[in-house]
């Protein structure tokens, strides 16, 4: 049977959208027994994956096959899920929408994400959203916190997503990419994605005062096309994804700053913890490392960030 390719952007349980190059979705289901790889994930298939599908009767198709993947996201187990699910494949780049406040973001879930992102070898942009609410302290605040990022490299974006006319800073990012965006629930990612493509009016939600957190509106990944060309990847109310099968004594790999300087430390197996004659430890101590980036490796390292996730 002849087979066609094209790119899931839908996942709905056992039925995946299917985009063509020519722009037509087919609805497909998956053949009983694909084999996949080494992941054990509730989801064979996810969003962004380029699959083979043959079509099947009444317009319908079945995914035969799935391309080779580039990289992918994955919300890793845990004690209520014993699988881990794919939550999107085949990533340019991630948008990591943070705000200082309404809702709080911690820099520890600032880092977290970016060393994952850097494990799976996806570039991120930080958008600091919600500056229409930011007095002149908190305005202060925030631009330390974006040195702290940009100096290590990180590009960073100030925005409101629902005050600011102008925002094609932003949107010249996304196009023809593939790009996912995440962030804690009520941070706006769904208001600037409505922003920048009004067609899809994505739901959004007040933050509840009392929390000052969002509500978890978004509840399936989803890659919306756009007209600019390129996608974007509104994941659901991830925070942030996980760090997947990283080794602890992998971890300093994926902060940039700390491992450009571990090749000076006494040790070459130092974790920068407790050794002496550390590197990382002397440039903290200098300040040419934040300190906050710091704090935050060694409780990543000694899993002592639980509570921020
Ligand atoms: N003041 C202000 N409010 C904003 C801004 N962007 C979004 N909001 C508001 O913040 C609330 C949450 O926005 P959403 O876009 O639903 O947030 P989300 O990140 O998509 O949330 P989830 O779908 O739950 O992950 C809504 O009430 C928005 O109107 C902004 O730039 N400034
Ligand atoms: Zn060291």
């Amino acid at each position: 049977m002849s087979r066609a390719e094209g790119i899931v952007i839908k996942s709905t349980g056992s039925w995946y959208l299917v985009k063509q190059a020519d722009g037509s979705v087919i609805n497909c289901r998956i053949k009983g027994k694909m084999r996949m790889d080494d992941i054990k994930s509730t989801n064979p298939v996810a969003v962004g994956d380029l699959v083979e599908w043959e079509p099947e009767e009444e317009g319908n198709g079945v995914i035969a096959e799935i391309r080779q993947r580039k990289n992918y996201i994955i919300r890793r187990a845990t004690n209520l899920s014993k699988q881990s699910h794919i939550i999107a494949a085949n990533i340019d780049q991630a948008i990591l929408m943070v705000t200082i406040n309404y809702p709080v973001t911690t820099s520890i879930f600032i880092d977290r994400f970016l060393a994952s992102a850097e494990a799976y070898r996806i570039p991120v942009v930080i958008v600091f959203n919600k500056i229409d609410r930011f007095d002149h302290k908190h305005m202060k605040e925030l631009e330390a916190i974006r040195s702290i990022y940009t100096e290590i490299g990180y590009e960073t974006i100030l925005l409101s997503a629902k005050k600011q006319e102008d925002i094609t800073e932003f949107s010249d990012l996304l196009t023809n990419k593939v790009s996912v965006i995440a962030g804690h629930s009520g941070v706006g990612k769904s208001t600037l994605i409505n922003r920048i493509e009004p067609g899809l009016n994505l739901k959004t939600s007040e933050i509840s005062d009392a929390h000052h957190s969002g509500k978890h509106t978004t509840t399936f990944a989803e890659m919306h096309p756009l007209r600019q060309g390129g996608y974007i990847i509104d994941t659901p109310g991830i925070r942030g994804f996980g760090l997947y099968d990283m080794a602890e004594n992998e971890l300093h790999h994926y902060f940039r700053e700390i491992f450009a300087a571990s090749s000076a430390c006494q040790y070459n197996n130092c974790t920068h913890v407790q050794e002496p004659g550390c590197a990382v430890k002397r440039l903290v101590a200098e300040g040419a490392i934040a300190a906050s980036r710091y704090n935050n490796y060694v409780n990543i390292f000694l899993n002592k960030d639980e509570k921020y996730r």
